[in-house]
C-alpha cells in the first residue's frame, strides 16, 4: 500500500472538517502497522480509505498496485472492528458464512472454511453456539475469525480490543501475532494503547490531531517471535518512549 500526499475534508453541515492531512505511508507486504494518535486524529477514516470505502480530497493511493475501490472488490481485505460485530440471531459458524454466502462459495467449501478459521482462532467446537453464549474475548475472536474466511491478503483491525480487559487483551495480542505470523496477512491496526502497539507492530505510525498527520513512522527493532514479557525489555521500552515523545510532540503543535 502507498499512500501520498492524502489529504480528506469532510464537508458537513457545520462547515469542512479536515481529517488528513499530506499522509505519506508505506506497508509492505506482511507488514504489522499499528496506528496511534488521539481521538478523532482520523486513524478510522485512514483505514476506511484503504478499504475503498472513503475517498480521499487529494493526492494517491494505491493497494497492490489498485486504486482501493479496484482491491476491495479484489476482495482486498477483512475488516475486523471494535465491537465484535456478531449477528445475535445467528450461530458463530453461521456468522462466519455469512460473507461466504454472499460470494457464492458452495455450502461443504463455507463448512470447510469455517472449521479452517474457527480452529485458527481456537474456537473449535464453538460453532453452534449463538455470540451471547460467548465471553467478550471469544466474540472477538470470532470476529476475526469472520474476517479469515474471506481470505483477504490485509485485514484492517479497528480496535479489536479496546474494550477488553487487560487480561484477555494480552491473550489476545499473543494469538493474534501468533496468527499473523502463520498466516502471512499484512495487518493495519488501530490503537490507543502504546503497549499494544509497541508488542504487535513491525511499524508504529504516530498520528496527530485533527488534522491527521503523520508524526512519525517508527520501524520496530523487535524480532518477530515475542513472547509477553519482551515488553520489560530495555528496547521495548525504548520504543513506547518514543512513540509518548510523538503522541506529546503532535499534541503540541497542534
Ligand atoms: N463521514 C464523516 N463525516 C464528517 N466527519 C467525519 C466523518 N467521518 C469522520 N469524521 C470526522 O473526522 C475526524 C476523524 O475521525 P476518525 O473516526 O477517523 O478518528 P479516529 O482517529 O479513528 O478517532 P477515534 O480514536 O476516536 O476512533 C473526526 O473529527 C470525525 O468527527
Amino acid at each position: 500500500m502507498e499512500a501520498r500526499a492524502l489529504d480528506l475534508t469532510f464537508e458537513t453541515g457545520d462547515g469542512p472538517v479536515h481529517a488528513l492531512r499530506d499522509v505519506n505511508l508505506t506497508i509492505n507486504s506482511g507488514d504489522f502497522v499499528s496506528f496511534i494518535g488521539p481521538s478523532g486524529c482520523g486513524k478510522t477514516t485512514f483505514l476506511r480509505v484503504m478499504a475503498g470505502l472513503e475517498t480521499p480530497t487529494a493526492g494517491d493511493i494505491t493497494v497492490n498496485g489498485m486504486s482501493p475501490d479496484e482491491a476491495r472488490r479484489a476482495r482486498a481485505y477483512g475488516y475486523v472492528f471494535q465491537a465484535a460485530g456478531l449477528y445475535p440471531w445467528r450461530t458463530i459458524a453461521r456468522n462466519i458464512q455469512l460473507p461466504l454466502e454472499i460470494m457464492g462459495l458452495s455450502k461443504s467449501e463455507r463448512q470447510e472454511r469455517t472449521d479452517r478459521v474457527l480452529s485458527l482462532v481456537d474456537l473449535e467446537g464453538f460453532g453452534g453456539k449463538y455470540p451471547w453464549q460467548l465471553s467478550g474475548g471469544m466474540q472477538q475472536r470470532a470476529s476475526i475469525a469472520r474476517a479469515l474466511a474471506f481470505d483477504a491478503e490485509i485485514l484492517l483491525m479497528d480496535e479489536p480490543f479496546g474494550a477488553l480487559d487487560e487480561i484477555v487483551r494480552d491473550k489476545l495480542n499473543e494469538e493474534l501475532l501468533d496468527l499473523w505470523a502463520r498466516t502471512d496477512k499484512t495487518i493495519a491496526f488501530v490503537t490507543h494503547s502504546i503497549p499494544e502497539a509497541v508488542f504487535l507492530s513491525t511499524k508504529i505510525v504516530v498520528m496527530s490531531p485533527r488534522p491527521g498527520r503523520i508524526t512519525d513512522v517508527i520501524e520496530s527493532p523487535l524480532p518477530k517471535d515475542r513472547p509477553l514479557d519482551i515488553r520489560d525489555s530495555r528496547e521495548f521500552i525504548e520504543i513506547a518512549h518514543r512513540v509518548r515523545d510523538g503522541l506529546r510532540a503532535g499534541a503540541k503543535e497542534s
